[in-house]
């Protein structure tokens, strides 16, 4: 057990418990090597964790198939009738099952979930202002509880980007904002911590130089990025959440790419 002992002139204070919270992005789960050195570190991670994934690219692959159109807003996909089809059949089907199945392979026993599963993970559909997102879900409330009911059972949730409407609805909901909710809400319960693995090593200075990664972000630097338009796409749904998990709970926030998991590794952390 992964727990915090602190002790004081007043005796040993028991900290909560840490939780990892990792979000997979779909370009790194399309990589066969590096999913599956990843796979590897996460299966090696101590205590209680959850894995969240993405799977953006595939959607767009099989979507564009099948002749219809992908259109993304700020880093957000805009879901008709049809993309929701086919998101459930890609998050929640082929890369779901196919994750869980690999940590079974190696061992660690888990359990794939949608948010309508356990009504573990309830959303809105997103509001009509300036862009009609269709069937795409803003997260409303987490089912800590039911999460933590699967962690006592040593069984890794693994979350697919699906969410679900108290009216039994599924929407599509960007797996960045899914991964920052689910640590917000398990903050309650543990000691949280957000890893973000996507394909950079961490937030760029310049998006042309891989290497140039900025090794800590602060609310004043994110402003500034923002403002010099350093930032853009997939980067500014994952800060935003970053900084909304900080806000709320959340104690450390990493981004960086497949070696993310590794004592090692090259990242990105988010502070105040
Ligand atoms: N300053 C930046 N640093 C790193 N990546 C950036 C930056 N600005 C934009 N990006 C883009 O954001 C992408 C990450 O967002 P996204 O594709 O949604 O990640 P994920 O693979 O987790 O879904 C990067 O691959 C890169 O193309
Ligand atoms: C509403 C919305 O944008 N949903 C995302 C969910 C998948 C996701 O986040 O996948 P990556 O992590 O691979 O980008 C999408 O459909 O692309």
């Amino acid at each position: 057990m992964l727990k915090k002992i602190i002790i004081s002139e007043f005796g040993i204070i028991m900290k909560k418990e840490v939780l990892k919270v990792v979000k997979i992005g779909g370009k790194l789960i399309e990589d066969d090597a590096k999913f599956a050195e990843f796979l590897g570190d996460f299966v090696a991670l101590k205590g209680p964790k959850i894995l969240v994934h993405g799977g953006g690219n595939l959607a767009t692959e099989i979507t564009e198939k099948l002749g219809y159109k992908t259109q993304m807003f700020e880093g957000r996909r805009i879901t008709d009738a049809d993309s929701i089809r086919v998101i459930l059949m890609v998050y929640g089907g082929v890369i779901n099952k196919n994750i869980v199945a690999k940590l079974q392979g190696l061992g660690n026993n888990a359990i794939g979930l949608s948010g309508a599963d356990g009504l573990s993970i309830v959303s809105k559909k997103r509001p009509v202002k300036e862009v009609d997102f269709g069937f795409v879900g803003d997260v409303e409330k987490v089912n800590s509880e039911f999460i933590n009911s699967i962690l006592k059972q040593n069984i890794t949730p693994v979350f697919s980007a699906i969410s679900c409407t108290e009216d039994g609805l599924l929407l599509n909901t960007n797996g960045d904002s899914v991964a920052a909710e689910i640590a917000k809400a398990m903050s309650s319960i543990y000691e949280t911590e957000l890893y973000f693995c996507f394909e950079k090593k961490g937030v760029l200075g310049d998006a042309e130089d891989d290497d140039s990664v900025i090794g800590i972000i602060t609310r004043d630097k994110y402003q500034k990025l923002l403002e010099e338009k350093v930032i853009s796409d997939g980067m500014l749904p994952k800060l935003h959440n970053c900084f909304q998990a900080l806000e709320n709970g959340v104690k450390n926030i990493f981004l960086g790419d497949f070696r993310l998991l590794k004592e090692e590794s090259v990242y990105t952390k988010i502070s105040n």
